[in-house]
């Protein structure tokens, strides 16, 4: 596989319940010292300036770390606060025009739930990474968890890093890894944790051991 300016590790995704707006930057920085990969900021409140600030303080953050940060849903924020990229839906922009918007160096990734098709479809143009979920039931997000780890050997072959997300922890990260997850994006995994560093750090660590414990 080519060189991927999308790291492999933890991938940290904010929120708005768990982390009120005081807390988010203290909280990130924790997952970062913790040896966090990449962070989304996912915030689906309208407030605009709001938003554009608390972003900025993030990729402020970010860069001390030498870390990527991407914007959940919203291409426009993201080019104005100058994040390194996005994360889509399939409710969401549409990630061509986001491309275009954003432009070569800026990381996209979609959200492919099951469908390998969809993944083949986006790798590479314009997608950056695919991620694949729900794994198992979250407590962020309901629904349910009908995503199968072989999903993620099976996006092996298509040359792109893959993400898996959905009710990860630590006790059941290790099979996702093993499978051939990239990354694995947590949030109450995470950001619930008494210790944010000590978590990060012992998610991150799972792929240094090659998820065996
Ligand atoms: C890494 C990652 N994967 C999936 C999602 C979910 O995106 P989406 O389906 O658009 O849902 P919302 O997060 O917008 O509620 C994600 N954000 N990040
Ligand atoms: C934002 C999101 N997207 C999902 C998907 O399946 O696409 S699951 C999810 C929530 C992830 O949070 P937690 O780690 O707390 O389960
Ligand atoms: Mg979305």
């Amino acid at each position: 596989m080519a060189e991927s300016r999308v790291p492999r590790g933890l991938y940290a995704l904010t929120d708005t319940d768990l982390l009120p707006d005081e807390r988010i930057v203290d909280a990130v920085e924790q997952a970062l010292a913790g040896g966090a990969a990449m962070i989304q900021y996912r915030d689906k409140r309208p407030d605009r300036d709001l938003k554009t600030r608390i972003a900025t303080e993030l990729r402020e953050c970010c860069h001390r770390y030498g870390r990527p940060l991407l914007i959940n849903d919203d291409p426009e924020l993201a080019l104005r606060m100058g994040a390194d990229g996005v994360h889509l839906g399939l409710e969401d922009h549409d990630p061509h025009e986001a491309r275009a918007m954003l432009g070569e160096d800026a990381i996209i990734g979609v959200t492919c739930h099951q469908s390998l098709e969809r993944a083949r479809a986006l790798a590479g143009n314009p997608a950056d990474y695919v991620a694949f979920g729900r794994f198992f039931p979250s407590q962020t997000k309901a629904g349910p968890a009908l995503a199968d780890p072989s999903l993620l050997s099976e996006c092996h072959r298509l040359g792109i890093p893959c993400v898996a997300i959905g009710g990860i922890t630590l006790d059941n990260a290790g099979p996702l890894i093993r499978a051939g997850a990239d990354l694995i994006a947590v949030i109450h995994g995470l950001f619930s944790a008494p210790d944010i560093e000590a978590r990060a750090r012992a998610l991150s660590q799972l792929f240094a051991t090659g998820a065996d414990s």
